[in-house]
């Protein structure tokens, strides 16, 4: 058992609480270490603008540039890269743009106002942001979905102004990220990434403009320069490894149920992926599924340490205890591979993403359902949302007060002013109370 590639957990163990707690604390990996090179890199940025982002980049990614043009892509260039791909992969990426663009388009929120009986009227103005930051991961992997999911949505909220970027370590330009870009309707691209493309982002530099607003997953070097930066721009959320949570009742094929772990264990060596189930035979069956099936991948050696180090296949008493589980780790996916995931769902408070049914691999909503994949993790889906229309909106209150409205709101005002000691507030307010009587 101890040359498992995954770890076995029971809640009858003594040790259990600890156990899952050590799997699930992905914060104590952000050491002070890489707090403080973020803060020196953000620091450089700030202090030496174009400068510190093209020497970082030679740094950390290897381009060996001498100006910020040689890290930044037009238009037309984002159009040749889509132009060059194959029909398959043109068509797979239209699919999957329509897709998530018919999913947000329900988002959009609306303004909305209503006039009370004295002709007062009250209402919520919505409005886009002016310009967005979109952080697109490329460090291990390029991810062409990730640039659909944070640029379409911006989209359908308004937003004029997008800027892109993403790292291409050594040079290596990926197409298909390209062409995404291009059919998401992204007009620039910055080939940088990490602590210094946030920075650049969020307070501009003589080449990149500042946002309003960064958004896009990334690896801890990203997420902790997001958190730094926070306040002077906005951000979505602090997105931390992939995970993946199956709640299983031991009627999915076990290959189906350790391929999907796999799925999100091959992002990184931090990803997490857990399986629970109360049937002690099942959870055998995937545990085999999972050592005859890693050997095949193509990033096997990233998924072991992933499995070893944040995978659990873990053994309950029965659904109630499952269910309390997943409402406390809160997961960013959980796929609920039950016969009736509909009852189950009721008592779901906490999760990213839910996938309801044998059928619905996670795989399919990181690409191409429609809702978004970028999502709460480490918990924070006890008080956070995917990636939406709304993280690129934000709301104004109107109040126009009619003659009468004011008379009769600022007899109130004067009263709570006159309370808080605030005389220019009461006075403001009682100035036209009858006003329109005089
Ligand atoms: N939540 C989501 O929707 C979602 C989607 C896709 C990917 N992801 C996650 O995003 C992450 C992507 O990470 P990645 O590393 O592949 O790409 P990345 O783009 O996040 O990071 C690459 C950058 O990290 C910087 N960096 C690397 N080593 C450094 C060092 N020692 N010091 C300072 N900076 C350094 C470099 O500047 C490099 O450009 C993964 O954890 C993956 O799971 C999440
Ligand atoms: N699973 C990732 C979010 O956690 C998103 C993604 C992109 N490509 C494949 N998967
Ligand atoms: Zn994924």
């Amino acid at each position: 058992m101890d040359n498992q590639s995954i770890q076995r957990l029971s809640t009858q163990q003594p040790d259990f609480e600890s156990r899952l707690n050590a799997l699930l604390d992905w914060e104590s990996v952000s050491s002070a270490e890489i707090q403080q090179s973020v803060d020196s890199i953000i620091a450089d940025v700030r202090r030496r603008g174009d400068a510190a982002v093209i020497e970082l980049t030679r740094r950390f990614d290897r381009l060996d540039v001498q100006d910020m043009s040689a890290l930044t892509l037009t238009a037309d260039r984002l159009a040749q890269a889509w132009e060059g791909l194959p029909e398959e992969q043109r068509q797979a990426l239209a699919v999957a743009a329509d897709r998530i663009r018919a999913y947000h388009e329900r988002q959009k929120p609306e303004s909305w106002s209503y006039q009370e009986a004295d002709g007062t009227m009250l209402g919520q103005k919505v409005t886009p942001l002016d310009r967005a930051g979109v952080y697109v991961p490329g460090g291990k992997a390029a991810y062409p979905s990730s640039v659909l999911m944070n640029v379409i949505p911006a989209h359908v909220a308004g937003v004029e102004d997008i800027v892109m970027v993403v790292p291409t370590p050594d040079g290596v330009l990926n197409e298909l990220v390209l062409a995404a870009a291009h059919v998401a309707g992204v007009a620039r691209v910055f080939t940088i990434g990490g602590a210094q493309a946030v920075a650049a982002l969020a307070y501009g530099t003589e080449t990149i403009p500042k946002v309003d607003k960064i958004v896009g997953p990334g690896n801890i070097f990203v997420a902790t320069a997001k958190r730094a930066v926070f306040g002077q721009v906005g951000i979505d959320m602090i997105a931390g490894p992939s995970e993946i949570l199956v709640v299983s009742d031991g009627g999915t094929d076990p290959d189906w149920l350790a391929m999907d772990l796999f799925s999100q264990a091959e992002h990184d060596e931090d990803a997490q992926a857990m399986l629970i189930s109360w049937d002690a035979r099942h959870l055998e069956a995937v545990a085999e599924s999972i050592e005859r099936l890693l050997p095949t991948l193509e990033r096997a050696e990233i998924v072991r340490a992933s499995l070893s180090r944040r995978g659990a296949l873990v053994l309950v008493d029965d659904e109630t205890q499952a269910l309390s589980l997943v409402n406390r780790i809160a997961p960013e996916h959980l796929e609920l591979s039950v016969e009736e995931p509909q009852r189950l769902v009721e008592q779901v408070r906490h999760a990213g993403a839910i996938f309801m049914g044998r059928y619905t691999a996670e795989a399919l909503g990181d690409y191409c359902a429609g809702p978004n994949h970028v999502l709460p993790t480490s918990g924070t889906a006890r008080f956070s949302s995917p990636l939406g229309v709304y993280d690129f909106q934000k709301r104004s209150s109107l109040i126009q007060c009619s003659p009468q409205g004011a008379s009769t709101l600022g007899r109130t005002a004067s009263v709570l002013a006159r309370g808080e000691s605030l005389t220019a507030h009461a006075r403001s307010a009682e100035n036209r109370i009858d006003s329109d009587k005089h």
